[in-house]
């Protein structure tokens, strides 16, 4: 037996949802800047789910049942009262809340293909009722009902500051969940189809994506850029700053892709995003140093900046806490989680591989007084 370490390079699923060629990524056949620059998020959850774009009235529908299925049971506002709020992570919460979501549905463990595309919609709607509830609640204050005349990602943005947002925010932000949708088999959505190939139900297997999206080698690398960029400061820094982690031998969060070479196809987007809404919100410097920071890291590590690096500075642009940008990111993921577990169930088999044992060979038993 022989191993790959990461499994790298390994194809250990045929999708028909996303595909990473040659550092073009599309969403089913369509390019992810054709996407963003012309479709809505509920577009691509659709895109995702059905293998096809909507039609205006499959849309409307979408919309209609996404809106009516925002609320979310009490429990989960008492489950966030009950969590240490001063210290726990908002994606350790998104995960305790998913599960409890789970417990509710009464469909739960239905698994015909129907019900789980109607708990994929309950799903992905209350996903962001629980992401904008959890941070309202730990400030002390009341979570907002979503107005059922907004689009997801203004709804989103609506529930969690209780103002109507501006209709650049709402682009911005839509753009973003939609570049957030869906990646082909990495490590979060392979951990849904692990979890689901055993035919557990859509709920385990989006929460255990969600505590494989937490890890700062993926998801949670957004947080960690911004705390990197607020740590360096202002422009004058950058240099000392991340020529001294380089010195170490440290990883620069946002930098570096497992499968990308040349560059993120989604990355070119949110620095667009960045350098506009960064201007507006009187931080220049924060697209500055960030472009900084990248070329340094392009000219000495010949790594291009990955999805993670600019949506930092674009959703602090937008208001957002900094430990709410990976709860986001697994808002938006949530849509491509739900594609691949639906296509594994479609054609499934167990997913069990093979570990090539290293440790000692045979030994025989020793009785514990005589260890
Ligand atoms: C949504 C997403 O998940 S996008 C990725 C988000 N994660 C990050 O931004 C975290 C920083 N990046 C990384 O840790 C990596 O690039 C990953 C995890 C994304 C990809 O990892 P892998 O394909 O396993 O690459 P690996 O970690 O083996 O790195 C290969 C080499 O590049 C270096 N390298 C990779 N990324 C970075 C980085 N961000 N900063 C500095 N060096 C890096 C490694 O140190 C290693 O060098 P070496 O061969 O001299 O030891
Ligand atoms: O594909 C990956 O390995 C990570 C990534 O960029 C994503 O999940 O969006």
């Amino acid at each position: 037996m022989s191993t790959t370490k990461g499994l790298e390079g390994i194809v250990a699923a045929e999708s028909k949802i996303s595909s990473i060629i040659d550092d073009t990524l599309t969403y089913v056949g369509y390019n992810i800047d054709d996407l963003t620059n012309n479709a809505s998020f509920e577009e691509i959850i659709y895109l995702l789910w059905h293998t096809r774009l909507p039609k205006a009235d499959e849309l409307a529908e979408l919309k209609q049942q996404l809106a009516d299925n925002m609320d979310v049971p009490a429990a989960i506002y008492d489950l966030f009262k009950s969590m240490p709020l001063n210290t726990v992570h908002p994606m350790a919460a998104l995960r305790t809340a998913v599960s409890l979501l789970g417990t509710f549905d009464e469909e739960a463990d239905v698994m015909e293909t129907e019900a789980n595309y109607r708990k994929a919609i309950r799903l992905q709607a209350k996903i962001a009722t629980v992401v904008t509830a959890f941070s309202r609640i730990r400030k002390g204050l009341e979570p907002i009902a979503p107005k059922p005349e907004l689009g997801y990602a203004a709804n989103f943005l609506y529930m969690l500051s209780g103002e109507e947002p501006e209709a650049i925010a709402i682009e911005a932000f839509d753009k973003a969940l939609i570049l957030h949708a869906d990646h082909e088999l990495n490590a979060s959505t392979f951990t849904a189809r692990v979890c689901v190939a055993t035919l557990s139900d859509v709920y385990s297997g989006v929460t255990a994506a969600i505590g494989a999206l937490k890890g700062p080698l993926h998801g949670g690398a957004n947080e960690q850029v911004m705390k990197m960029l607020s740590e360096i400061g202002s422009i004058d820094n950058v240099e000392s700053y991340i020529q001294g982690k380089l010195d170490n031998k440290e990883k620069i969060m946002g930098f570096g892709h497992r499968v990308y070479r040349k560059g993120d196809p989604r990355a070119p987007h949110l620095r667009e995003m960045s350098q506009k809404l960064t201007a507006l919100t009187g931080k220049p410097e924060l697209y500055e140093m960030s472009v900084k920071i990248h070329d340094m890291i392009v000219e000495q590590k010949g790594l291009p900046a990955n999805v993670d690096f600019f949506s930092a500075s674009v959703y602090d642009s937008l208001g957002i806490e900094h430990d709410l940008f990976t709860p986001i990111f697994a808002v938006s993921r949530t849509s491509g989680w739900v594609a691949h577990i639906l296509e594994q169930y479609a054609n499934n088999r167990l997913i069990r591989p093979r570990a090539e044992y290293v440790g000692p060979g045979m030994q025989k038993y020793v009785p514990i007084n005589e260890r």
